[in-house]
């Protein structure tokens, strides 16, 4: 899909290349001049950026589930100083006193990936980056401000918050959520096993729901939500809540999703789940798709950007962030005559 990226030099090595006359001899490691800020400075200036021509991707009806497509969102919320905005006294007097104001908050810009039958696509990013925003457009059921989100069938979000009564057992909340997913009884009741097998909660499946710990009703509800059989499975952070025991199961039911030809996003802040469950890894920071690729490679730029985030080592992180930006080939995609996957929703 992607065209092999032209190699980037770093901007630190073109500076210390050209420096080296002036070290008088001196040995200098790179890796050692990472904390200094001053010295990052001259780094930046000193090497020009190239960026790719965007790659047209033909997206072949046969193989795609999701094609996501140029997409942005930006959230309108009502702002109660965004009246101090307003361009001439009278109307932010008007905007002060309807409490009319409304601020902007842009979640997503022009991201565009396609993700084929059969992948398992782990998506990372630091706290609001956007992720979340791109499962809800992924399901269709919130539209992108510009852009489109096609699929071959609907996707489903399996969520921790499917309602389960606490006054009644566990084994009883099975066959009721498998109710209220719409399953027939006799579908609930062929569904049972596994999803008692998934939640490792056999001892405990006649207690009132009351009596388990909240790790234990977390497995219980995602155990129920896997009962349903998507084509598109969207998984957002629900395997956070598992020992090691419950991720191996539920990695081989997310494997029996993708081996019926099906897809599964998976967002989660553990690399190590990520790694562990997924073919593929998307990052998603400050609303951009900034890389999209082998898991181990994505999630080591993604530690190194977050390490120097977290050490407040701002343009270190900033160069990590360029430089894994320019390894991906920007998508512009095109459907042949026919071909186009209906919207999702
Ligand atoms: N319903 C909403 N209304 C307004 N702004 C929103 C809404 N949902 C998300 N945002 C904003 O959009 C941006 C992206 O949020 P989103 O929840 O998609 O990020 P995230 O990567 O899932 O974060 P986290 O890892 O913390 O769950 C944030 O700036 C957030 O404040």
């Amino acid at each position: 899909m992607s065209t092999p990226a032209s190699e980037y030099t770093p901007r630190r090595a073109n500076w210390l290349a050209s420096s080296n006359a002036t070290a008088g001899g001196l040995d200098v490691d790179p890796e050692a001049l990472d904390d200094f800020d001053s010295i990052e400075e001259i780094a930046w200036d000193s090497a020009p950026l190239t960026y790719h021509a965007p790659v047209v991707e033909t997206a072949d009806s046969k193989e795609i589930a999701v094609a996501v497509d140029g997409v942005s969102m930006v959230y309108r919320v009502r702002s109660s100083t965004e009246y101090l905005k307003a361009e001439n006294r009278f109307a932010r007097m008007v905007k002060q006193v309807t409490g009319s104001g409304w601020a902007e908050i842009p979640a997503l810009d022009e991201v565009s990936f396609v993700v084929n039958r059969g992948e398992s696509v782990g998506v990372i990013g630091t706290n609001g980056s956007g992720k979340s925003t791109l499962m809800k457009l992924l399901t269709g059921k919130v539209r992108p401000t510009t852009g489109e989100v096609y699929a071959t069938s609907t996707p489903v979000m399996l969520g921790v918050n499917a309602a389960l009564v606490r006054t009644i057992s566990g084994r009883e909340n099975i066959k009721l959520g498998c109710l209220a997913m719409g399953l027939s009884p006799e579908q609930a009741a062929e569904k049972f096993d596994m999803i008692v097998e998934i939640s490792g909660l056999h001892d405990a499946l006649d207690m009132p729901l009351k009596a388990y710990s909240s790790g234990m009703a977390s497995r219980l509800q995602f155990a129920i939500a896997t009962a349903v059989d998507p084509d598109i499975l969207l998984i957002d952070e629900a395997l956070n809540t598992g020992d090691a025991q419950f991720r191996a199961r539920t990695k081989q039911r997310l494997d029996e999703v993708r081996s019926k030809a099906g897809c599964v996003f998976l967002v989660s802040h553990s690399l190590g789940t990520i790694k562990q469950m997924c073919t593929r890894v998307i990052w998603i920071e400050q609303g951009r798709l900034l890389a999209d690729g082998d898991p181990e490679w994505v999630c080591s730029q993604y530690e190194e950007y977050t390490s120097h985030k977290s050490n407040d080592r701002k343009r270190s992180a900033q160069i990590v962030y360029d430089r894994t930006l320019l390894k991906l080939a920007p998508l512009q995609l095109e459907f042949s005559e026919g071909t186009r996957p209906t919207r999702a929703g």
